[in-house]
């Protein structure tokens, strides 16, 4: 993890003034049919993000929204988008791009459900499956949404199999992972993004954004409206944190068991850093008799879809991954989460514990400590304003 972090948050990017709220639904003045999809899927009345950045994306503008973890960012792009596709037209107009396959699938789910009433189809289009599969699909429905991850889509723009000339809105979803160094992914959303028509309209949307991104986004967005979060306010009150010190690597394991029981109450998310330990944790648990289920990108994706289908439908209680898993991924039911070691990457760790705590629920996160992990611990702690408690002697008074 980079000591170095730039902690100087206020200067320069600030959330633009005077954005109006719009504190119900109905006063968006969305598509009737657009407004039995939201409350056909249940929601009553708009979160925070929601309120601010709706109207906003409709308008036409560029936008940059920021909320916290689970707070309903997904609805507030795929609300804003639907509103401006056209349905009768049998054009591909609105491209969401995110980093793992998964959720793209889970987008495109949210998109399918919101759209329920208007006739809109939408796929999503990843790695991992038959391009051909792809293909028939498109052709057979002629597709208004696609959710993607960006290899995939980048592929079938480059073979020409995907019409771009109508795309009037993309989606960066996660898009500091996306437009991160890193990963790799920087450069296919250029390209992308080069093959877009230039009246699109863009919105990113995180819970984190640094200045590094923000900057970033300078050189394909048009004086976009900010909607940023203050560092100190990106982590969730609803979601207690503490810390267990386990001295030695190898007192991890011993831990977990002993509050294994704990983790079944709900459901709950084990994170490890590399896939490899994802492997042998899970297999040493399976030994020791303990129900759990793993998932890592190196899997075959049959295998991954199985495992997020077992999880999602609660046959599964207890699932190990890697940070394929960290960003995103909406399962209500997830109230715990255990960082088995502490993530390499200062975002992450908010994105990880933010799969608990799904719009308002209550969730904790577990971090096992060693001792050498003492200086990363004090890096978080500093880099969200926050401090991690020991965890109480009595696990059930976590809940
Ligand atoms: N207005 C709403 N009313 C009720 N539930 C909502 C509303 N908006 C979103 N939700 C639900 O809240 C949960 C979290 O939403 P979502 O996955 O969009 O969060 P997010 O902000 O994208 O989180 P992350 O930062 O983890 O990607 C989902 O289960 C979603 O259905």
């Amino acid at each position: 993890m980079s000591l170095n972090r730039d902690l100087d948050t206020k200067l320069k990017f600030k959330t633009s003034k005077k954005l109006k709220v719009s504190s119900t639904f109905e006063s968006m003045s969305l598509k009737p049919n657009l407004l039995k999809g939201i409350y056909s899927y249940g929601f009553e009345s708009p979160s925070s993000i929601q309120s601010r950045a709706i109207t906003r994306i409709i308008a036409g503008n560029d936008v940059i929204a920021q909320a916290q973890s689970g707070t309903g960012k997904t609805a507030t792009f795929t609300i804003g988008m639907l509103q401006i596709i056209d349905s009768d037209k049998k054009q591909l107009q609105g491209l969401i791009l995110s980093p793992t396959r998964e959720l793209a699938v889970q987008i495109n789910q949210v998109v399918g459900n919101l759209g329920d009433y208007m006739n809109v189809k939408s796929m999503a289009m990843i790695g991992g499956k038959m391009m051909k599969e792809d293909l028939k699909k498109i052709n057979k429905n002629s597709c208004h949404v696609i959710s993607g991850t960006p290899g995939r889509i980048l592929d079938m723009i480059k073979r020409q199999l995907l019409n771009v000339r109508n795309i009037q809105i993309l989606v960066l979803d996660e898009a500091d992972e996306l437009l991160s160094e890193i990963l790799g992914f920087k450069q296919q959303i250029y390209d992308i993004f080069a093959k877009l028509p230039k009246s699109c309209q863009v919105v990113v949307v995180s819970a984190t954004m640094d200045k590094n991104i923000l900057e970033i986004t300078k050189k394909f967005m048009n004086d976009p409206v900010k909607i940023l979060v203050k560092q100190d306010e990106i982590s969730l009150e609803g979601i207690k944190q503490y810390i267990v010190n386990v001295d030695k690597e190898d007192w991890k394991f011993d831990t977990l068991c002993d509050i294994y029981d704990s983790l079944t109450i709900t459901q709950c998310v084990i994170f490890c850093n590399t896939k490899k330990k994802v492997d042998w944790l899970s297999a040493k648990l399976a030994q020791a008799n303990f129900a759990v289920v793993s998932m890592h990108g190196d899997m075959k994706q049959e295998d991954r879809d199985k495992v997020m289908n077992d999880f999602r439908t609660g046959h599964s209680r207890v699932l190990i991954s890697t940070d394929v898993w960290a960003r995103g991924i909406d399962v209500q039911q997830v109230s715990l989460v255990i960082n088995y070691d502490l993530p390499e990457n200062m975002e992450n760790y908010i994105h990880r514990i933010g799969r608990s705590g799904r719009f308002g629920r209550k969730g904790v996160a577990i971090n096992f400590i060693t001792k050498s992990d003492g200086s990363t611990l004090k890096e978080i702690e500093r880099f969200y304003h926050i401090k991690i408690n020991p965890m109480p002697a009595n696990l059930a008074d976590l809940s």
